[in-house]
């Protein structure tokens, strides 16, 4: 019998012609060589041929006895299977997991391509199909010198897995130790309080299905690409912005090459032309658990391309800096980055100058909670640029976004800043006029012209810079302390609109200590520190923040 099968398999030989298989051999050594020295390019290449050359002598399969076809599966196994690990290696990860499930179709259990699926999986944030590779992997008894780092991966799985299906996200002991150590492991989350939807402001915007309390966790997501800077005084000088807009514009580009599930949910965000036409993505497309639109074959024909034109439009509408009103950055503030990012989902969130979310950013992800409580039904948003500003300046940002900002603040204060009283307050204080006369006309103007409510908020929040300044300066509250309304009056009412900030969390905490102010006054500090940073802080971390609230300079 074995006679016979290398009679057969000589008999092979020359059919095929010897110089093929010698080929094959050499192919597979130098591929092997070139992903040792880890020559990622060059040995796809080589794996490339070798696949070939491997699939055609397979399907001549009569030209072989059963033995030979075995050890050609297998070669091409191992073949699809490094092949994966060089692509991942680049990045390539849609075409390596193709090449790990080609592996996966010759043999189901095969270790090394499990190990490999189940480390791309995770880095495309698909933790449960992730965590099923690395159990059926430990299950191989080769597994057994390897179990240790395969067990860890186990754990990793299952902690992001119910990461990103709970949304049960913790810093504090991470903010409490001062950012120290390695910055926590963080998972996607889509929270399903939230859906996409159009919006009255424009186009698309991200909607509550559910009424979310201030402070709640409503997304986690990481940037597809992102590029920081170090500021070397305050500002990031024009030449160095240029080179990380390029970078970034080039890492993007790099990814969406390598991605095309991504490339065509980057193609459905917005270019700044036309919102109203645009189509409303299911949000599902952006969840983590939906793992079959991860773990998809790409083909060229479901994949949009993005044109470069179209590109460098969607990334000047639809970037974020870390460093905005809106956000704060967590862990690296010494170190003085400046981050420029594209988030997903948080590209649908519009701009409002009363808004109801803020963002965290703890590397390279987006955490964004709700600033206050929001409604069901009611449109979350943030803001692009700052709106403890006056409505000239903002209306100056929102050109520089090329938004014309309509909401109802705006709106209300276009009139009221039209009364020529109010004109003369606001040139007043351009002027240098005393701001403690300043915003006791205000108050009065206010009074005269019956402004109460949300619109006391609307107005105060415009010229909060006068009236932190009256707050924070003893000569002017002892001269217009007693006439004007207490901080803390202000303060609220202004929070009232836009929801916690930290520039008013911090006045708030300044004046308590100035006081000694009791538990009463810290836990309003902490319902407010909430409203800043999110739940994702518990109290005693959350101290430790307000802490470094104060110590900030602004
Ligand atoms: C990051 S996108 C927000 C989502 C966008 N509405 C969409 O449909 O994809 C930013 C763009 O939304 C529009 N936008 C956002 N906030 C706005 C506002 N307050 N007023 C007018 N347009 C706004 C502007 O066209 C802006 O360039």
């Amino acid at each position: 019998m074995v006679e016979a099968t290398k009679m057969m398999e000589e008999e092979t030989k020359l059919h095929i012609g010897i110089s093929e298989e010698e080929s094959m051999q050499q192919l597979r050594s130098k591929a092997t060589e070139l992903l040792l020295r880890e020559e990622w390019k060059d040995s796809i290449e080589a794996y490339s041929n070798f696949i070939t050359l491997c699939k055609k002598q397979i399907f001549h399969t009569h030209l072989h006895s059963d033995n030979q076809l075995q050890k050609l599966r297998k070669s091409l196994c191992l073949a699809f299977s490094n092949r994966a690990e060089a692509r991942s290696r680049l990045r390539e990860f849609q075409s390596a997991l193709e090449d790990c499930d080609s592996a996966l179709e010759i043999d189901g259990t095969h270790l090394k391509t499990l190990i490999c699926k189940g480390k791309i999986l995770l880095n495309l944030n698909v933790y449960s199909m992730a965590l099923d590779c690395f159990r059926l992997a430990l299950l191989d008894p080769q597994a057994n010198g390897n179990s240790e780092n395969l067990n860890g991966y186990v754990e990793k799985c299952k902690k992001l897995d119910f990461l990103s299906r709970t949304g049960a996200l913790d810093l504090s002991d991470w903010v409490s130790n001062g950012f120290r150590g390695k910055c926590p492991e963080l998972a996607e989350f889509v929270g399903s309080c939230v859906q996409i939807k159009r919006s009255e402001i424009s186009g698309r915007g991200l909607f509550a299905t559910k009424n979310i309390d201030a402070g709640t966790l409503v997304l986690v997501t990481k940037a597809i690409a992102m590029e920081r800077s170090i500021l070397g005084g305050k500002d990031l000088s024009e030449e160095a912005q240029l080179v990380m807009w390029k970078n970034f514009i080039d890492k993007v580009s790099d990814f969406i090459r390598k991605c095309h599930r991504t490339g065509n949910l980057i193609s459905k965000l917005s270019s700044g032309e036309d919102e109203e036409m645009l189509e409303v993505p299911d949000i599902a497309l952006f969840k983590p658990e939906t793992g079959e639109n991860k773990n998809k074959k790409s083909s060229d024909s479901e994949n949009e391309k993005v044109d470069m034109g179209k590109l460098l439009s969607i990334l000047d509408v639809n970037s974020l800096t870390e460093d905005a009103v809106s956000a704060n950055v967590l862990g690296n503030k010494s170190n003085d980055f400046y981050g420029v990012g594209l988030w997903l989902l948080p590209s649908f969130i519009n701009h409002s100058c009363c808004p109801n979310s803020r963002r965290l950013h703890v590397g390279d992800y987006l955490i964004l909670h709700a600033s206050k409580d929001i409604k069901a039904g009611e449109e979350i948003t943030f803001a692009y640029f700052d709106p403890l500003s006056p409505l000239h300046k903002r209306k100056e940002m929102s050109m520089t976004w090329g938004i014309q900002c309509r909401c109802k603040r705006c709106k209300f204060e276009s009139e009221m800043l039209s009364k020529q009283e109010m004109k003369e307050i606001e040139i007043g204080i351009e002027r240098g006029m005393d701001v403690g006369g300043a915003v006791y006309k205000l108050e009065e103007e206010m009074k005269r012209w019956k402004v109460r409510g949300k619109e006391k908020g609307y107005v105060r929040a415009s010229f909060w810079a006068a009236y932190s300044e009256v707050y924070r300066s003893d000569r002017c509250m002892k001269r217009w302390g007693r006439r004007i309304p207490a901080m803390e009056a202000v303060v609220y009412s202004i929070i009232e609109v836009m929801g916690g900030d930290e520039r008013l969390l911090k006045i708030v905490m300044e004046e308590m200590k100035k006081n000694g102010g009791g538990l009463v006054e810290m836990e309003k500090a902490l319902k407010l520190a909430r409203d800043v940073y999110g739940k994702v802080v518990k109290k005693q971390a959350m101290r430790a923040l307000l802490e470094l609230c104060v110590a900030t300079n602004d």
